[in-house]
């Protein structure tokens, strides 16, 4: 490494998990995925991802699932940018990523595509492509279906297998009560478990529901509780039958709503406000419901720099 890219400094980003509002799941395509008509929803749950110059390309996680994710080529923030990499040899240079995590390792919170978009944020940054999120957005849809919501987070509605995304507009701020799983479930498990249990059944083509954008414009808790909607949920219920008796005592404990996230098996609920958030999260480990609870707000930012490390 030349001294002068020795000395520049790491750049880190924050970025945080997502919630599907609404996940409405097509027939398989045959390119394998779904189509999907989505709610994304960015809530602050976070991970920080920082990259600095490096000998050696190289990963390493800290965090309390930390030893669930691995540090090698498959880690999707070292994937991310060594894809950028690739790219742009003119500009790069080898670097090596930290991962923070405080997003659930394989709870359907997208945690991993997080993590990516993340990375890619911080290389363009570091290198100086100038790509910003608009030029990004091509490598995080080949990284994953999730990785696009990730730069742009907010609220935003997602078709095609998840990539495209479109800003949705909200008012307000929604609170929200996360019961982390023992264990994860693995994405394709989740989706081939809902062709599995619809076989025979006729599959129309997902479209999202009115309803749900209109309660978002008018800030309106209540009736986003009733939009809530997830196609993936039988599925995450039917390979873990203990999720469903989660997600009814949180309803039972005062919940507005309450649903899986994504392929699961992290359930998360809709408080009315703060407060309720607090008292749902602690009367859910009083009753024995749960042990692992998060209290979260959304909608917040997509993957941003927070700070430049200086060198050691
Ligand atoms: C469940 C969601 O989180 C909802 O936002 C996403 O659809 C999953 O996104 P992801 O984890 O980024 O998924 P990817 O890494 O793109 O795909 C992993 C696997 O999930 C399945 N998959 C994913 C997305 C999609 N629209 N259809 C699918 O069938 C496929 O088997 C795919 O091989
Ligand atoms: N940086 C990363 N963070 C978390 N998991 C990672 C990472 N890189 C690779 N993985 C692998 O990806 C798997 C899925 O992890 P992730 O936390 O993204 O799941 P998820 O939240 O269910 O994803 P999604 O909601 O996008 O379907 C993990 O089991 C882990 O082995």
């Amino acid at each position: 490494m030349t001294s002068h890219v020795e000395n520049l400094p790491g750049v880190t980003v924050r970025v945080p998990a997502k919630i599907n509002l609404e996940l409405r799941v097509g027939p398989p395509r045959p390119d394998g995925y779904h189509g999907l008509a989505t709610v994304f929803h960015a809530v602050d749950l976070v991970d920080h991802v920082t990259v600095t110059p490096a000998e050696r390309w190289g990963v390493d996680v800290e965090g309390t699932d930390a030893h669930l994710v691995p540090e090698d080529d498959s880690n999707l923030a070292l994937a991310a940018a060594k894809m950028l990499a690739g790219a742009h040899t003119e500009k790069a240079f080898p670097v090596h990523v930290h991962v923070c995590k405080q997003i659930p390792v394989a709870g359907g919170m997208a945690g991993g595509s997080a993590d990516a978009a993340g990375a890619l944020v911080a290389c363009d940054a570091l290198w100086g492509l100038g790509l910003g999120v608009e030029g990004l957005h091509e490598y995080a849809a080949r990284l994953g279906s999730d990785v696009n919501f990730a730069l742009v987070g907010g609220t935003a509605v997602g078709s095609g297998r998840g990539e495209n995304v479109v800003p949705a507009l909200t008012a307000g701020r929604y609170e929200w009560v996360v019961v982390q799983a023992e264990g994860g479930l693995s994405t394709p498990s989740v989706f081939r478990e809902i062709d599995r249990l619809r076989e025979g059944r006729e599959v129309p083509e997902p479209r999202p529901a009115p309803e749900l954008l209109a309660a978002l414009r008018q800030g309106d808790v209540e009736g986003l509780a009733a939009c809530l909607y997830n196609d993936l949920e039988e599925a995450a219920f039917s390979l873990r039958p203990e999720l469903e008796s989660v997600r009814d005592a949180g309803l039972m404990l005062g919940a507005v709503g309450g649903l899986v996230s994504g392929s699961g098996p992290t359930i998360v609920f809709l408080a009315r406000d703060r407060h309720s958030a607090c008292d749902l999260a602690a009367a859910l480990v009083n009753s024995g419901a749960a042990t692992r609870v998060h209290t979260a707000v959304g909608p917040v930012p997509g993957a941003q720099i927070v700070e430049s490390t200086p060198p050691a």
